[in-house]
């Protein structure tokens, strides 16, 4: 796999690099305000090493899932900014991704200068299942530089075209973040030390239950939080209100329950569950209330594990010798919603052995709730991404750069 130097001098050489930007941002569509800039932090560096390099820097990323068309919530603007303060230089912002507005910011930069474009999937090229769509809008990323660089770990699980495609048009070489990532993800799957302990929660609840199915061969045991525990709960026959629920995956939870109990893999969901009535949006004041994660009222929604279950869970967690842990446990944004994820990554805090955080929001948990990241054995930008590294899956991002 080619790293940087593989892509020879690069004085003068327009380098277009995938970062991963997506960033939690708070606040109204126009007056943005990023809550944690971990991965903006992530991405400096590699971007810093090309500017020394002499190159002409191209940052291109997403942020959230706009539905290819411009929304002026998910702009980079903000982003754009931060990385200027990160990396002590001006940052040139495009307001488009390929049109005029990239095709003037790219001809304009000398050696050693950086712009961002604005939200690559505003374009409905680049995230579109059809491949020749995908391809056509990838040609004209691919218009605007000499060489690929792909450094943004968090979406290399993403068959996209500012992330596969892209690479299969230009000289191309691996980033920094994306190489040390992989690294320590492969002693996770390689001989993990017992046990292995591995938690998982957050909102993708379909994008991550998958993991399950290969989980149930390595770990030993397997705490379930966050989102992901309504549609196991309903799949046990319980009544989960109005929490997040998975309809069609409920097959799947009982087909897991089941080959957990055959197994001997502990699979461990929370016993108690703290629920309001509406989600917390800012305006209504919270009013959280605990019940058993069996009684979930019909009106009330499941915002995080209740505090028993929280003791349950780092119980769960001493003594482990390797941990991966990814998503939330609840809605941590919010104070009244944040303790049974405080609750893991204290927990985690005290792992004698490797423990990893996986995924944008979790890693944005640990630091806005106060924990010192060097507690941590590392904290990683990719939760779906180092989730399907785990499942042994292809991750496209990476296979498209292997020659
Ligand atoms: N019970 C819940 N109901 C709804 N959303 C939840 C719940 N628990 C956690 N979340 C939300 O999950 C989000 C993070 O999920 P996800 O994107 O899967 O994690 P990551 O970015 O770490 O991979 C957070 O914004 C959090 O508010
Ligand atoms: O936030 C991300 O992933 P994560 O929530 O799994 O860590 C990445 O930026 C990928 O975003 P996507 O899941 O909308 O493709």
């Amino acid at each position: 796999m080619s790293d940087l130097s593989s892509l020879g001098d690069l004085r003068g050489k327009r380098v277009l690099v995938r970062s991963d930007l997506n960033v939690p941002l708070e606040g109204d569509a126009d007056q943005q305000r990023i809550t944690d800039d971990g991965r903006i932090r992530a991405s400096v560096p590699t971007i810093r090493s090309l500017a020394e390099a002499g190159a002409r820097v191209v940052v291109t990323a997403h942020l959230g899932r706009p539905k290819g068309a411009p929304e002026q919530r998910y702009s980079l603007a903000p982003v754009s900014e931060r990385l200027g303060e990160l990396l002590g230089a001006d940052v040139a912002f495009a307001t488009d991704t390929v049109g005029e507005s990239a095709r003037s910011t790219v001809a304009g930069l000398e050696d050693g200068e950086v712009a961002l474009l604005e939200n690559v999937r505003f374009n409905a090229g680049e995230t579109s299942k059809d491949d020749a769509e995908r391809r056509e809008f990838a040609e004209r990323l691919a218009g605007l530089a000499d060489a690929f660089v792909s450094d943004g770990f968090g979406v290399v699980h993403r068959k996209q075209a500012s992330v596969y495609d892209v690479a299969q048009l230009l000289p191309h070489a691996m980033g920094d973040l994306v190489a040390t990532e992989i690294d320590v993800l492969r002693r996770l799957t390689d001989t993990p030390e017992r046990p292995y302990v591995v938690v998982l929660g957050g909102s993708k609840v379909s994008d991550k239950l998958g993991v399950i199915d290969n989980l149930l061969g390595k770990a030993d045991k397997l705490l379930i939080g966050g989102g992901m525990v309504f549609t196991f709960l309903a799949a046990q026959g319980h009544e989960v209100g109005r929490s997040l629920l998975e309809q069609d995956q409920l097959d799947t939870c009982r087909e897991y329950l089941a080959r957990a109990a055959e197994s001997g893999v502990e699979i461990l969901l929370p016993g108690d569950i703290v629920v309001d009535t509406t989600f917390p949006t800012g305006e209504a004041t919270p009013q959280p209330r605990v019940v058993a994660a069996t009684a979930i009222p019909a009106d009330c929604l499941g915002l995080d594990i209740g505090p028993a279950s929280a003791a349950d869970f780092a119980a769960a967690l001493s003594g482990a010798r390797t941990v991966f842990w990814n998503g939330p446990m609840g809605v941590f944004e919010v104070a009244e919603f944040s303790d049974g994820t405080r609750a893991v990554a204290q927990a985690l805090t005290e792992v004698e052995g490797l423990s990893v955080v996986g995924g944008g929001d979790s890693a944005a948990a640990v630091r806005t709730l106060g924990f010192d990241e060097s507690a941590f054995g590392h904290i990683s930008t990719g939760g779906g991404a180092s989730l399907e590294y785990l499942e042994g899956k292809t991750l496209p991002g990476i296979d498209v750069l292997e020659d």
